[in-house]
């Protein structure tokens, strides 16, 4: 039989050549593989099965065009994609990202990452991921609806609740679902189970809007707490300002952690008496504004312009990536380290670039990873649908206390994993381990399908 390493060499030279143009995809596979060989080492009938290229292989790629209309009568047209990654554990489950950066690399990075996120929660769901190079930034209520119908129009013929059900990502929250759920039901009727992150007054579930920014702190409350510590009086910055960031820092705050900052696409605000979170939602809630609009309004705070927050000039504790991809660099991470930080933990999908992530280990920087410390937020979709299923509806703190149980539950097995299989806390080993061999013996039980 083929050794472990040289089958992992073989697979990674196959893949490069592959898939040469789709760089974050490759990063995403890379990652993964560098941790597995332990693992393989003792279970090599994977090996012999050539799992993981069946793994990395999508099960079904779609790739459709977008047209609708814009408000002046021009004829604009984008491209839709989904990612049917992996349906071993149950329907293909992931969001919708719509951003102008999304290309097939994107979205399949994020569904590759999303099959041993969605196996880590337990719950009986796959992984996939879709989106579209649309940009809802600048766009009429008008435009956003009129590109959400048409792209539903499309992706209709290949969802469903007991196949793949879509939900947001970046660029897609509450409004948009709404207009995709709407368009789907004039298509095919009321299917309750079909989108997750709906709208609570069409059978969303209550605390889906905050379950990833809680489920992150849970994350990282949990490991401080094994560490015989807590958030109390911690030093916390976040990127982004988004659904994720927003709800992270709320939690923090709850927790009794101090936040200083965070950002969006366009500069960062430090904030030394603690963010306004009020202010924030307003602006990003409501109006759909910039983070610069802050300092109008809170004086004292400082607005850095087209600058990446991770780059500050302040000592702090803990840093949680809530924007996007690589937002970390390896000269970010390197200043991380100089501010003083203990624990990253992601909040967003692979913001850490992996010579970063080499950066904090060097350090003894705790490190948790997005697929598992990000994954409340599909989790509690996975209680939307059980919800939809029984066609009842369960109270906030029942949705939260079930968020809890699975973040805790999710921390300890990345935790007893890399003790098993790698360096004692090396979450990212226990993560890629602990998700792959749920899903690989699923694979295996399933045959060759
Ligand atoms: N929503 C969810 O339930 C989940 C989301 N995630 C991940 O969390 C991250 C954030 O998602 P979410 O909060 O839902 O998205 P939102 O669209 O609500 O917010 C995204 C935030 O990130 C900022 N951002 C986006 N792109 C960039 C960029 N290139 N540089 C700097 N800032 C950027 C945005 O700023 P601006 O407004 O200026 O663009 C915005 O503040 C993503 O990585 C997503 O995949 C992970 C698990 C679940
Ligand atoms: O709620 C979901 O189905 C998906 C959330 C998501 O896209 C993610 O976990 O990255």
């Amino acid at each position: 039989m083929q050794d472990v390493q040289s089958y992992l060499d073989e697979l990674r030279g196959k893949l490069e050549v592959k898939f040469s143009n789709q760089t974050e995809f490759l990063q995403a596979v890379d990652e993964f593989l560098s941790t597995v060989a332990p693992f393989l080492e003792k279970n090599p009938e994977y090996v012999e099965k050539n799992l993981l290229e069946m793994l990395i292989i999508p099960e079904r790629i779609i790739e459709f065009r977008v047209p609708w209309m814009a408000d002046n009568g021009a004829w604009c047209v984008n491209t839709g994609y989904r990612v049917q990654y992996n349906s071993a554990l149950g329907p293909f489950k992931g969001g919708i990202r719509f951003h102008p950066t999304v290309n097939q690399s994107i979205i399949k990075f994020l569904g590759f990452e999303q099959i041993f996120k969605n196996s880590l929660t337990q719950l009986p769901i796959g992984g996939g991921k879709g989106g579209s190079d649309f940009d809802p930034k600048g766009k009429s209520e008008g435009e956003v609806m009129r590109f959400c119908q048409s792209f539903m129009q499309e992706l209709q013929k290949y969802i469903g609740p007991s196949l793949d059900v879509p939900a947001g990502d970046i660029g897609v929250g509450g409004r948009e679902i709404g207009y995709l759920f709407g368009e789907y039901k004039r298509l095919n009727g009321y299917q309750t189970g079909v989108l997750t992150g709906k709208p609570v007054s069409f059978w969303g579930s209550l605390a889906r809007t905050e379950a990833t920014g809680y489920g992150l702190v849970y994350f990282v409350n949990h490991l401080l707490m094994d560490q015989g510590d807590s958030l109390a009086d911690k030093r916390v910055l976040v990127s982004g300002s988004g659904n994720v960031a927003i709800y992270a820092i709320q939690k923090a705050q709850a927790l009794g952690a101090k936040v200083y900052g965070c950002s969006d696409s366009s500069g960062y605000i430090i904030d030394e008496d603690g963010i306004d979170l009020a202010v924030v939602k307003e602006i990003k809630e409501v109006k759909r504004g910039r983070i610069s609009d802050y300092v109008k309004l809170r004086p004292n705070a400082k607005y850095f312009e087209k600058e990446n927050i991770w780059d500050v000039n302040l000592s702090f504790d803990i840093a949680l990536p809530c924007a996007t991809q690589n937002e970390i660099s390896e000269a970010s991470a390197q200043n991380l380290v100089k501010q003083g930080v203990k624990i990253v933990g992601e909040g967003a999908n692979m913001p850490t670039s992996m010579a970063a992530v080499e950066v904090l280990k060097q350090n003894n920087i705790f490190y948790c990873p997005g697929k598992a410390a990000n994954a409340g937020g599909v989790s509690v979709s996975a209680l939307e649908m059980a919800q939809n299923s029984q066609r009842l509806p369960w109270t906030f703190e029942e949705v939260d206390q079930k968020l809890e149980a699975i973040m805790l539950s999710i921390y300890e097995t990345c935790r007893d994993t890399a003790a098993e299989y790698a360096e004692p806390m090396d979450l990212m080993a226990g993560a890629n381990i602990a998700g792959f061999q749920r899903v690989a013996t699923a694979m295996v039980s399933q045959g060759l399908v």
